[in-house]
């Protein structure tokens, strides 16, 4: 587990290491330079052309001591300052007094250096940046972007990135190395600014671990191992001791999602798989996966006997301690009274996903339902249809509106996109770092919710099983990347490399 940080906790982080524990922030800033120091070093050669673009905070500041240490060390650096001496943070008069009297070749904007550029160090803006960029800083990063260094190393963050939503105000630099000190921002997880930040490298600049008491962390990631999280499987049980998961998904022409989601409860671990869904299905998913127990209804009769189907439905929820509802249920009018009759009678956790999901935007009372048990896995149209918002105004903070809906019913919403953020019941948020491209495909989404349901058949509760699903199934898909390629994943292949995950607990 990595905590991550919002601009704002990196400052109290700062504020509390400096004023609270002593450590002068010269010495913080002098950290900062060495780490981003040693990663150019291992970029360039002594007859590179180096420029760093200061800004006048501390990023700035940052910067004026890398190009000070490149300096020393015989390399041909230029610093270039955009802002003006009277607006200069302390730490960057220091700096700056330091590199003049050292005689660090300095240009003031609108000077550029002469000749090209090999490496640029980006040091305009960090995580003090709190509006859009306009006016001058906007001409200086447009002439950057113009010069078209070969490389750019970005200090703590690409300058125009929002260290908390990860969005462009107005112009950013793209880096391909971003050196960040202690924690990484969320800003640099999520996209666009991802896309900005290239190969990020978390640097150690000294911050004690008390100084994270200064904010109540509550951000993170998961890396390579936390599978370990995963409980085992103690030799002293039989299949009742991993959960009973009910897979309520299937409609006409959408087997497949019932048996994607089965199929991954049960490579997840799950001891026994149900799945209820229409009589039409039977034969397919009996053949398909026959581990599965099958149980089925007719929709015509769905719909005409309710009371009947309700009863049917009402034993299928006490047989169960994990449900995943809604994958591939259709639209059908039934569908609405089964989604409420499984939130009403169900004492156990629910994934609720796609067209179960999609009952609810149509009938907003059921979320009326809702107890602290439910997953929900909406994608960004799923969301939209939720929420009333626009997948736009979604994308602007998906952090912020998978919170206001998990928040305002008490739940946990797994919000799925290239990066998926989970916005966990216990106000832990969760920002996953692991899954490509290759998974944007249909059926992806179904195997999610069965790896989430095995986890928690497994005992997981819900802020961990969530969280660790959509960390699993996002490494499965970049083991399935490994062998296939980008392009030719099948949603299926995702839950054959689920083992291979999970032979990290024994390892
Ligand atoms: N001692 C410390 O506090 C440390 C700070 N460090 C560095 O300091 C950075 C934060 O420094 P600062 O808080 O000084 O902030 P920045 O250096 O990120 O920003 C400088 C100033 O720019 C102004 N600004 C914000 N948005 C603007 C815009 N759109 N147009 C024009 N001006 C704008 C802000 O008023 C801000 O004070 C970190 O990202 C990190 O690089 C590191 O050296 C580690 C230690
Ligand atoms: N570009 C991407 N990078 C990483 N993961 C992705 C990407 N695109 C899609 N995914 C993942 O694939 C899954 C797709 O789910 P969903 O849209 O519900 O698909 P479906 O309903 O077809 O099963 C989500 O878990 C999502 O996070
Ligand atoms: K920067």
């Amino acid at each position: 587990m990595r905590n991550l940080v919002t601009g704002d906790q990196m400052k109290e982080v700062d504020r509390y290491t400096i004023e609270t524990i002593g450590i002068p922030s010269l010495v913080l800033m002098e950290r900062a330079a060495l780490a981003v120091v040693s990663e150019i070093e291992a970029l360039v050669n002594k007859k590179s052309n180096i420029w760093v673009l200061c800004g006048n905070g501390n990023n700035g500041g940052d910067g004026i001591a890398v190009a000070r240490l490149l300096h020393l060390k015989g390399y041909k650096i230029w610093a270039i300052l955009a802002g003006t001496r009277e607006s200069g943070s302390r730490e960057w008069l220091a700096q700056l007094d330091i590199a003049e009297k050292i005689g660090v070749q300095l240009v003031n904007f609108p000077e550029f250096p002469p000749g090209e550029c090999n490496l640029f160090v980006d040091a305009l803006f960090g995580v003090g940046l709190n509006r859009e960029v306009l006016g001058t800083y906007k001409e200086i990063m447009e002439k950057v972007i113009t010069y078209g260094p070969e490389i750019t190393v970005a200090v703590d963050i690409p300058s125009g990135i929002h260290s908390d939503s990860g969005q462009i105000m107005g112009t950013a630099l793209r880096a391909d190395v971003t050196v960040t000190f202690g924690f990484e921002k969320l800003g640099t997880m999520l996209y666009p600014g991802k896309g900005y930040s290239g190969r990020v490298v978390v640097a150690d600049i000294g911050f004690p671990a008390q100084s994270l008491s200064a904010i109540r962390p509550s951000f993170f990631t998961f890396e390579s191992g936390d599978t370990k999280e995963i409980p085992l499987r103690p030799a002293y049980s039989n299949k009742g001791s991993f959960g009973k998961v009910l897979v309520v998904a299937g409609g006409r022409n959408m087997s497949g999602a019932a048996y994607l989601s089965a199929l991954a409860a049960y490579r997840t671990g799950a001891g026994l798989v149900k799945i209820f869904t229409i009589e039409e299905n039977r034969t397919i998913l009996q053949s398909g996966l026959p581990e599965a127990i099958i149980a089925t209804y007719d929709p015509e009769e769905a719909e005409a006997d309710t009371a009947s189907f309700k009863e049917l439905l009402k034993k299928q929820c006490e047989w169960a301690s994990v449900i995943v509802l809604g994958p591939g249920l259709g639209r059908e009018p039934y569908v609405k009274n089964l989604v409420e009759e499984v939130l009403t009678n169900a004492y156990v956790p629910i994934i609720l996903d796609a067209d179960g999901l999609g009952a609810i935007a149509d009938h907003p009372d059921l979320t009326g339902y809702f107890t602290e048990n439910i997953i929900v896995t909406p994608h960004l149209g799923e969301m939209a249809r939720l929420t009333g918002s626009s997948v736009e105004a979604i994308k602007k903070n998906l952090i912020a509106a998978a919170r206001e809906y998990a928040d305002r019913f008490g739940i946990t919403c797994v919000l799925k996109d290239a990066v998926t953020i989970g916005a966990l019941k216990d106000q832990r948020t969760y920002v996953n770092s692991s899954g490509n491209s290759a998974m944007a495909k249909a059926g992806s989404g179904d195997v999610l919710t069965g790896i989430i349901a095995g986890l928690l058949a497994l005992g997981l509760e819900e802020s961990d099983g969530a969280a660790l699903g959509v960390w699993l199934h996002g490494r499965a898909g970049d083991a399935v990347r490994e062998k296939y390629g980008s392009y030719s994943l099948l949603a299926s292949q995702l839950t054959e490399e689920i083992y291979t995950i999970l032979q990290e607990q024994t390892r």
